[in-house]
């Protein structure tokens, strides 16, 4: 059976997915597992086709203290116990840059120019690179392909791309670039299944995981996103700030002396909601907290996408549909009902009992806005890459598979 591994390294976690491949390029899921709670509660696990567990371990904090260790970890559980042989390996590369609107395969020549953008997203770029070279070492031939966050943002309109600097800046690529892109094409094309009343109309849709952030799409396309040159920018995350002022970063050089390498690290991994709660990164913790600043943090989170919801309103000049996706989004219905409380401008009205469900539609029927929730995936929208970029690369294999 031929397969296809998929590697998704986050902020916080390390998922992957294998999927078999049929004959018609139809993708069956065969395992799906993920590395979470890294820095805090770290455990791995996996299930098989039919939601069977085939790993459940927890692992102590200082076991898997950081992405590489969980990728290391996970990596060894795929190679050595399950002795997966893959056709080939999709990968989630976090910082395309300005030339890449697309996915592409991997070669040499392209880690070496993505290398370039590590100091733009130094929490993933190096994750996502790592599997990718040490497969490229050990296995020259196995074909990989590369998937950018980026990419889906690529068509924004100039004034949404650039910042208010001289072009000259902008044409060496700093960019409003925008990231979380697969998971918002995975819903762009999600939609017109689940909930076609709204696939074409005016979506905001909220990618609430370790990292946040928020789009706005027109009839599936992302017009706007509240994430820019980095993953810093726009809702405060696990342990970055999000929209902060440039002259606190000025401050943080000039008063209190900080190197550019000691303000990169306190803006990546010192902020946002552990910053804020000096609690945790992990919402999950902040809820089950009563530490006050916990509370406060989670408030401020509920505030910040409230307000970045109506800068999007604004881009689209108004909205047919809300939706919720990604760790928190999914899954926290208390998230949801706090940021439901800030959209009531806009005409929201959840449906406590729905929500509490975590039903696909949990908005009331007289809600003017409709608020959705859609588990993304971003591990089977690179897969669905990684075999078009693999035929499109050789058509031939595609007409025998077919034949
Ligand atoms: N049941 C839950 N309630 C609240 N938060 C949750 C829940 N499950 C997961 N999360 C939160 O989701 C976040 C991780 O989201 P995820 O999209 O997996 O992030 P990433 O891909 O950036 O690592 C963490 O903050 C975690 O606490
Ligand atoms: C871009 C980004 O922040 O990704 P993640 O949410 O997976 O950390
Ligand atoms: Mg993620």
């Amino acid at each position: 059976m031929d397969t296809i591994l998929v590697v998704n390294a986050g902020s916080s976690s390390v998922k992957f997915q294998v999927f078999a491949v049929d004959g018609d390029g139809r993708l069956q899921r065969q395992l799906k597992g993920q590395m979470d709670g890294i820095g805090s509660r770290p455990r791995l696990r996996a299930t098989g086709v039919k939601g069977d567990t085939l790993a459940d371990r927890a692992y102590p904090i200082e076991a898997v203290a950081d992405v590489s260790a969980a990728l290391m970890v996970a990596g060894s559980w795929l190679r050595d116990e399950l002795r997966i042989t893959p056709m080939a390996v999709g990968h989630r590369v976090v910082h395309g840059g300005p030339d890449h609107d697309r996915p592409i395969p991997v070669d040499h020549g392209l880690v070496a120019r993505l290398e370039r953008y590590i100091a733009l997203a130094p929490l993933h770029q190096p994750h996502n690179l790592a599997p990718i070279k040490s497969l490229l070492a050990n296995f020259p031939s196995l074909p990989q392909v590369a998937c950018f966050d980026t990419a889906f943002h690529r068509g924004h309109d100039a004034v949404a791309d650039q910042y208010a600097i001289p072009y000259q800046l902008y044409e060496e690529g700093v960019r409003r670039y925008g990231f979380h892109g697969l998971s918002y094409e995975y819903i762009a094309r999600t939609l017109p299944k689940v909930a076609p009343e709204i696939a074409t109309g005016r979506v905001i849709v909220a990618h609430l995981g370790s990292g946040a952030s928020m789009c706005a799409m027109r009839g599936g396309r992302s017009v706007e996103s509240t994430m820019g040159f980095t993953a810093l920018d726009g809702l405060p995350m696990g342990t970055r700030p999000g929209q902060i002022d440039p002259g606190v970063v000025l401050y943080l050089m000039a008063e209190k002396g900080m190197t550019p390498g000691r303000v990169q690290d306190f803006l990546y991994r010192d902020c946002g909601l552990k910053g804020l709660s000096g609690v945790s990164n992990d919402m999950r913790e902040l809820l089950e907290s009563h530490d006050p600043r916990a509370a406060f943090a989670i408030d401020y989170f509920a505030y910040r996408v409230g307000l970045c919801a109506g800068m999007l309103a604004a881009a689209l000049q108004g909205v047919d549909a809300f939706v919720f996706t990604a760790g928190i989004g999914e899954n926290s219905s208390a998230i949801r009902a706090r940021v439901a409380e800030k959209l009531a401008w806009l005409g929201v009205s959840l449906d406590a009992g729905e929500n509490a469900k975590h039903a696909l539609k949990i908005s009331q029927s007289g809600s003017r806005v409709p608020v959705y929730v859609v588990p993304t995936d971003e591990e089977r929208m690179i897969a669905e890459h990684t075999l078009s970029v693999l035929w499109g690369a050789n058509s031939n294999i595609k007409h025998m598979r077919a034949s």
